[in-house]
């Protein structure tokens, strides 16, 4: 079985990419699996500039291919805010039931609450340039939390075509529509995983 490092301890990311590619025959790691490395610091300005910093990072370091996802929220009456910011947005410690909290205080009154989830992936191959795909996904914020499923501020993050929350979904169905899976099929599109070996 071709197996597939993914550059995170995010267990929300880790079961995601799980769901996604092993019906596809892969297995998924993840640093999880490889306990003695420590998270690699985000000092990019953009999703891609981090997710490309992950994946060289971890990829030097275990001369394997590694895949890293640096995704987020980006609230159009925040100017873009809390960006590539969202794990840390409330301190970090990464908490995202005080993420959620400080960003409905911040809401507080806003009419205006269209958002977009933004996730980008970077592939890094031992002695090969990298490369990152984008995917986005639209929707707003809620004035409230529903549902349990997901993770981050999926409790918040409402689809109006849906009438749901993303945690209101199914695992199956964010799955089909979320920015991670976008950017998954815009990497699928370019590269042929089965040669990450
Ligand atoms: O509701 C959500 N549904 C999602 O599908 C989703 N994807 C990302 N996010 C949020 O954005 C941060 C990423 O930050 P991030 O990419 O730096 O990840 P992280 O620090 O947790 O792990 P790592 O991969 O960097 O090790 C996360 O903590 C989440 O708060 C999401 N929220
Ligand atoms: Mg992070």
């Amino acid at each position: 079985m071709n197996t597939i490092v993914i550059a995170t301890k995010n267990i929300g990311k880790i079961k995601e990419f799980q769901t996604m590619l092993e019906p596809e025959g892969f297995q998924i790691l993840s640093l999880l699996d490889f306990e003695s490395i420590t998270d690699v610091e985000e000092t990019g300005t953009t999703f891609e500039e981090n997710a490309k910093l992950k994946a060289e990072t971890i990829c030097e370091l275990i001369q394997k291919p590694v895949i890293a996802d640096d995704s987020g929220l980006e609230v159009d009456a925040l100017n873009g805010e809390p960006g590539v910011y969202s794990a840390r947005y409330a301190g970090a410690a990464k908490n995202d039931d005080m993420n959620i909290d400080k960003l409905l205080k911040e809401l507080e009154g806003t009419e205006n609450r269209s958002a977009r989830f933004v996730c980008a992936l970077a592939v890094a191959i031992p002695d090969k340039p990298s490369s990152v795909f984008r995917g986005t996904c639209e929707g707003e914020i809620a004035l409230m939390r529903s549902g349990s499923n997901g993770f981050g501020y999926d409790p918040v993050f409402y689809l109006p075509d849906k009438k749901k929350t993303m945690a209101e979904l199914e695992k199956e169905e964010k799955n089909k529509i979320s920015h991670r899976a976008a950017a998954l099929k815009h990497l699928q599109e370019t590269l042929n995983l089965n040669d990450l070996k």
